[in-house]
């Protein structure tokens, strides 16, 4: 297999997280969203892969990047097909919001399929709403279709290209941090910057009802 296996993060750093608004204000979910980003960028790199982020404006991060502001369906499949030829050259799709991820984690999206030697047209990391939080793509034909239920439709756009799939089960690689509650999974398993920042900025687990939420003392 290929040593370095490019990856793509995607990246709309201006308006981030608008499902956090309720707990964040406009700054600090673009700071919030930045933690995310350097831990998943930091993860890529321990599990070998090479971080390309695509993003809708100039980060200014020492980090190889793509400015693309179509949306986010367009510019990756923009992407894919300036990527060198399939499926010599893999491309991985890593969203910027997987605050649990770790190197081990992502290693995994590397890795071949029970069928021992072969290696999958398409290698999915499913999000726990149905999203699709991470990808490997292999097979020449394979474009993505992101937002809704996007592992259904990746399932099926396999199934009609006729690419084997993969799929990576992983609590980490699942848990993108999209709502309130979610806030509760970094500070419980995040390894990183994410849970830094949530600590500094004064969140703390509640268990005070005998349920898990987040409260704010700072
Ligand atoms: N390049 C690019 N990345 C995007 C775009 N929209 C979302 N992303 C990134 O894609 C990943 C998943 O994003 P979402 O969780 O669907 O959206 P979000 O904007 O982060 O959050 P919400 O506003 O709450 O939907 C994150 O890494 C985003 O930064 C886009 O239009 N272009
Ligand atoms: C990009 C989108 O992310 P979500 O809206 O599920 O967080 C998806 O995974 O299709």
């Amino acid at each position: 297999m290929t040593d370095h296996v490019d990856a793509l993060v995607p990246f709309a750093p201006d308006r981030p997280k608008t499902r956090l608004s309720d707990t964040l204000s406009p700054a600090e979910r673009r700071a919030f969203a930045g933690a995310m980003l350097s831990d998943v960028l930091a993860a890529l790199a321990g599990a070998g892969f090479a971080p390309r982020l695509l993003t809708t404006e100039a980060t200014g991060r020492d980090v190889s990047e793509t400015v693309d502001d179509r949306p986010l369906t367009e510019a990756v499949n923009a992407a894919r097909d300036v990527h060198g030829p399939a499926p010599e050259s893999p491309l991985a799709v890593v969203m910027a919001d997987l605050a649990l991820a770790t190197p081990r984690a992502l290693a995994r999206l590397r890795g071949r399929d029970d069928a021992g030697d072969r290696i999958a047209g398409v290698t999915i990391a499913p999000g726990r709403a149905g999203g699709t939080n991470a990808l490997v793509v292999r097979h020449p034909e394979f474009r993505v279709d992101y937002h809704g239920a996007s592992y259904l439709d990746h399932l099926r756009v396999a199934r009609d290209i006729g690419a084997s799939v993969r799929e990576v089960d992983s609590r980490r690689l699942a848990t993108d941090i999209d709502e309130r509650a979610d806030l509760a999974e970094v500070l419980i398993s995040g390894e990183g910057a994410a849970r830094d920042w949530l600590v500094d900025a004064g969140f703390e687990l509640d268990t005070g009802d005998g349920r898990v939420s987040i409260a704010r003392t700072g």
